[in-house]
């Protein structure tokens, strides 16, 4: 109903909408206040009003500020606040309210994002204009972009992570990534198969059994390692993790994340097997290095234990303890230098036991030895502590004494004679033993050891020579006799004890077959320290001493012994011939001598000659007529040795019971060139025809003596053309080997 204008009632009516509309203002005016999201009227283009959230969020301080301001200026450009009309006004003419999010500009010209609503005031009138309502979407937006991108990552993560994990509700699988498929051998549909089961009927024995019973008593945090099983039946160890979802809300369930480690353990466990027997190895290694180092200390030790015996051996003598010619040679270069240097006087006494021999000889090696022991350790009490006593060999002693003069060394050797005047007590054997000593004075009886000891050892022998059990001073007149010589008998002395004697053979050829009739023995010396020593300048010095008797039974001995080796090894036809000394063959008991080595040989005496010199019968022609009568008559061949360098006559030939002449090989030596030695020669091998005796030729070296001597009728020849003096299993390997050589050819 309308109120006619102008009345009263028209007014009030008028004053009363007037209030109601202004307090429609005012309500809408404090909506839009209040508003939590910018409304504005757009009409023409141009914001009309708007509240004060919508001057906020495009950054204007008042509503009233941005009255007026073009909406376009309020869009990133102009095409796009363009193309949102394009999009917005077919709809909103139609009444409806048109949504979407766009990009808008800030008064300071940055862009964001917001949400725009608009609705026209009214779709008949469209000029009327339109409501916007516009809220700052910006940080909604970034946010919903960092979710939805930390969404994909996880997605990503649980897509093509190089590890199991599984989303467990309640003991059921509500998701898992293809990776635990794929390590438990399913293809990641089948697995998902097992999803959303209850877990007791789902996984029965499958694979994730475990997992799902461990899962539903979980406390949504273990750590540890379980086995699960591949589809196939195998074990797979794994590396588990579990975490609540939400730890607030556990009815979101449970990730498990599973690392397939089975790989690593078995690497593990192999690499722990290895170490086990790397360690057992090592260990083993390390015991056999502790007994190898303890098999070096060993040997260090024993090595040096037999290095300290070597040591000792070189040095000492084995049987008394006493210092060696060795160590007495470096003990003396000390104290001859100290004399030397201090002016001061220094002895040498060499000590020889009388008749040790005997001793030796009669009560055997034993007591021989024990005895050396007991006077060794009276040697030594008897000196000071820098006195050196030193054993030889055998029973020579030699002392030094350092600082003695002539009348120290006497007072020594004083009271080496005193202390041996008591009797050695060996086993049950009471034994008087005296030494003859020597002794020399250095520098005038020598510089050096060697020829101090050499003084003193000539002195000793005078000492001897004087009766025994005595000392005696070296004078230079002691020299008249040879010291070569003196020194041969010394050492002579010891030769046979020390078997410094040899024999060589040289074979003696018949010139009629070829044949090797017989060898001749011929002694060897080898001394130690003096060489090989030549029988020609031995055996006189032997003779002069008389030690050719021993020496002359020693060769018998070992020349038969060795023709009984050659008989047993079939050279039965085979004689040898011995060289005998006219010393030797004075003997009267010779026959008897050679009659018993043959015999403890079993070699008949045919098979022995024995070579004398024609001076055997120079002084007493009867006996030794007698004496080869014996020896003829036991059936050993006699022969004259270097015949031509003698006396030998006719005469005596003839009594003589000779089978054989050795002409000597000065004769032969020139043969080829001295007609006087081819006469003599010749006059011998035809007088020994005439005699009926046979001729040998010593010392034959050319095919022309052998040739000459041949035609000459000669029946046997011994030299260097055949042979050389060689030992006895040279002569074995010889007569092995040997051919006779017809009597005009050469025998080589
Ligand atoms: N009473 C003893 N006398 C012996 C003994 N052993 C050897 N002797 C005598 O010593 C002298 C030297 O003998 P040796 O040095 O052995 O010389 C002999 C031969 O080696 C040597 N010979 C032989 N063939 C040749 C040759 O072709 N040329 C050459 N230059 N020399 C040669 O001649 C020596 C032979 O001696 P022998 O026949 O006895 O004359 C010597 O007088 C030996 O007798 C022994 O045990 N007891």
């Amino acid at each position: 109903m309308s109120l006619p204008p102008g009345t009263a009632e028209q007014e009030l009516s008028l004053a009363a909408a007037h209030v109601d509309l202004e307090r429609l203002l005012r309500e809408q005016q404090a909506l839009l206040n209040s508003a939590g999201v910018g409304i504005a009227f757009i009409r023409n283009r141009a914001v009309v009003r708007c509240n004060p959230h919508f001057a906020k969020i495009f950054g204007f301080s008042s509503h009233e500020q941005i009255a007026g301001i073009r909406s376009a200026s309020l869009h990133p450009s102009r095409e796009e606040f363009k193309a949102l009309g394009r999009a917005a006004y077919p709809s909103m003419a139609q009444g409806k309210t048109f949504k979407t999010e766009r990009r808008m500009r800030r008064r300071s010209g940055h862009l964001f994002w917001a949400s725009l609503s608009g609705h026209l005031i009214n779709p008949d009138t469209p000029l009327d204009g339109a409501i916007w309502i516009i809220d700052d979407i910006d940080e909604q937006r970034r946010r919903k972009a960092l979710l939805s991108n930390a969404l994909r990552e996880k997605q990503l993560l649980f897509e093509t992570a190089a590890v199991g994990i599984a989303y467990f509700k309640q003991g059921m699988l509500t998701r898992c990534n293809p990776h635990l498929g794929n390590m438990l051998g399913f293809e990641p549909e089948s697995l998902l198969a097992l999803t959303n089961i209850p877990a007791s009927i789902a996984y029965g024995t499958s694979p994730l059994s475990v997992l799902a019973q461990i899962s539903i008593g979980s406390t949504g945090n273990f750590e540890g390692e379980i086995t699960l099983r591949h589809r196939q039946g195998h074990n797979i160890e794994c590396e588990a993790r579990s975490r609540w979802v939400d730890p607030l809300d556990r009815t979101q369930g449970e990730v498990w994340i599973l690392m397939d480690i089975t790989e690593r353990k078995h690497i593990q466990s192999m690499l722990t097997k290895a170490q086990a027997e790397l360690e057992r190895q090592v260990s083993e290694r390390t015991n056999q290095l502790s007994e190898t180092i303890q098999t070096l200390h060993q040997e260090v030790e024993d090595r040096k234990r037999v290095q300290e015996r070597i040591h000792w051996m070189a040095h000492y003598d084995p049987l008394t303890g006493l210092p060696n010619r060795t160590f007495l040679a470096e003990r003396s270069k000390e104290a001859i230098a100290q004399a030397r240097t201090n002016q001061t006087p220094l002895a040498v006494i060499f000590l020889d036991l009388d008749r040790f021999k005997h001793v030796n000889d009669s009560l055997g090696h034993q007591v021989g030895d024990e005895l050396l022991q007991e006077i060794a350790k009276r040697l030594r009490a008897v000196v000071r502590e820098k006195d050196t006593v030193a054993r030889l060999g055998g029973d020579e002693f030699v002392l030094l004494l350092p600082g003695a003069n002539a009348q120290g060394a006497a007072r020594v050797a004083g009271k080496l004679q005193e202390a041996s005047l008591r009797p050695y007590q060996i086993g049950h054997h009471e034994l008087s033993m005296a030494p003859s000593m020597g002794i020399a004075l250095f520098p005038q009886d020598g510089e050096n050891i060697e020829s101090l000891t050499q003084s003193a050892d000539v002195a000793m022998y005078h000492a001897k020579l004087d009766g025994r059990n005595t000392y005696r001073f070296f004078t230079p007149q002691m020299h008249a006799k040879s010291v070569r010589a003196l020194q041969l008998e010394n050492a002579m002395r010891r030769a046979l004890e020390r078997n410094e004697f040899t024999l060589h053979y040289q074979p003696q050829i018949c010139l009629h077959t070829g044949e090797i009739r017989s060898v001749e023995a011929l002694l060897r010396w080898n001394q130690p320290e003096l060489g090989q020593i030549s029988p020609a300048e031995f055996i006189p010095v032997a003779e002069d001493s008389g030690q050719i008797l021993q020496i002359g039974e020693w060769v018998l001995r070992k020349a038969i012994t060795q023709l009984q080796t050659w008989h047993q090894e079939g050279f039965q036809k085979l004689k040898v011939a011995v060289n005998l000394s006219a010393i030797q063959f004075h003997q009267p008991q010779l026959p008897e001598l050679i009659g018993r080595i043959l015999l403890e040989s079993e070699i008949s005496p045919n098979s022995l000659e024995l070579e004398l010199t024609e001076g055997v019968a120079i002084s007493d022609p009867k006996a030794a007529t007698l004496t080869m009568d014996a020896l003829r008559e036991s059936g050993i061949w006699l022969s004259i040795d270097d015949f031509g360098t003698g006396y030998s006559s006719l005469s005596q030939l003839k009594r003589f019971q000779i089978y054989k002449l050795k002409i000597d090989q000065s004769f032969i030596r020139d043969l080829d060139h001295d007609s006087n030695d081819r006469a003599i020669v010749n006059a011998i091998i035809r007088m020994a025809q005439a005699l009926g005796i046979q001729t040998t030729a010593e010392g034959v070296e050319t095919q022309a003596q052998l040739d000459f001597l041949r035609d000459q009728g000669c029946d046997e020849a011994q030299g260097y053309w055949f042979s050389k003096p060689v030992s006895a299993e040279q002569i074995s390997a010889l007569l092995a080997s040997y051919k006779p050589w017809l009597p005009n050819a050469s025998p080589k």
